[in-house]
């Protein structure tokens, strides 16, 4: 049987750094929440078998009407406290699964992600890559800091932003995820940071993103969010 590939949206999140009162993703821009768009660009798209959402406790049933409209939607499942935890209990929700389908996870906070760029994460996979990131260059000079000084600054070429989705084999992100989950000292800001960490021999490939594909993070980002929706409406 031919691999299959669903999709994961995060929805699990608080939106703390928005202040919107209520998670981000429930926030409307264009005349549907934000993780209506997200569903909307998987459940769209023909490579995509089906879409789960993990969503923050305390909003199921609001999530739940979110995706009741879209075909590919199969279920709506609660988060943990950390995005690496809701990204578990995806793993867990897929665990009948064999280890060859791939597993594509995306930002509910991502409204904009285009169709374009889902075809180069699942091309990647395709071709045999096992960890597949969505980049886009970095604009500003980056540079590390501790303690209020600088400590190094890596030359901007190689400064990639990542995106989302990330896509993987499931069963790579399987054993990255048993071993991360293992460790007290488990930190990590996104999917590819984890099987960087614990599956080292593993290669991610990183494949162009969009400055579209942004990711609703502050107030500011609601503006420019609202801008592109009336632009682009789905
Ligand atoms: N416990 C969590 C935390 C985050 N996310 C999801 O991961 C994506 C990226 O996270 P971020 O932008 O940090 O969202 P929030 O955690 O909601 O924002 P904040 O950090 O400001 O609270 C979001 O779609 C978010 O819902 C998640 O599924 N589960
Ligand atoms: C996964 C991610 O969107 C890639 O840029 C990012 O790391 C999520 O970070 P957040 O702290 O959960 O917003």
């Amino acid at each position: 049987m031919a691999a299959r590939t669903v999709a994961v949206v995060l929805a699990g999140g608080v939106g703390e750094r928005l202040g919107a009162g209520r998670p981000k993703q429930l926030i409307e821009v264009g005349g549907r929440p934000l993780l209506a768009h997200a569903i909307a660009a998987f459940d769209a798209h023909p490579g995509i078998g089906e879409v789960v959402v993990v969503m923050a406790p305390g909003h199921l049933r609001e999530a739940a009407a979110i995706a009741a409209p879209f075909r590919r939607a199969a279920a709506v499942i609660e988060g943990g406290a950390t995005r690496t935890a809701s990204t578990a209990a995806a793993l867990r929700a897929l665990a009948e699964r064999p280890d060859d389908d791939r597993v594509l996870f995306h930002d509910a906070a991502r409204p904009f992600v285009d169709r374009e760029v889902i075809d180069r994460v699942l091309a990647a996979l395709d071709g045999g890559d096992e960890a597949v990131a969505v980049g886009v260059p970095a604009s500003d000079t980056m540079v590390v800091v501790e303690d209020g000084v600088v400590v190094s600054m890596p030359p901007r070429e190689t400064m990639t932003r990542f995106q989302t989705p990330q896509g993987f084999r499931l069963g790579t992100i399987r054993k990255a995820y048993e071993s991360a989950l293992a460790d007290p000292e488990l930190r990590a800001t996104d999917d590819c940071g984890v099987v960087h960490r614990y599956l080292p021999e593993v290669t991610i490939r990183v494949v162009e993103g969009s400055e579209r594909n942004f990711k609703v993070t502050r107030p500011l980002d609601v503006v420019v969010a609202e801008h592109l929706a009336s632009e682009d409406p789905r």
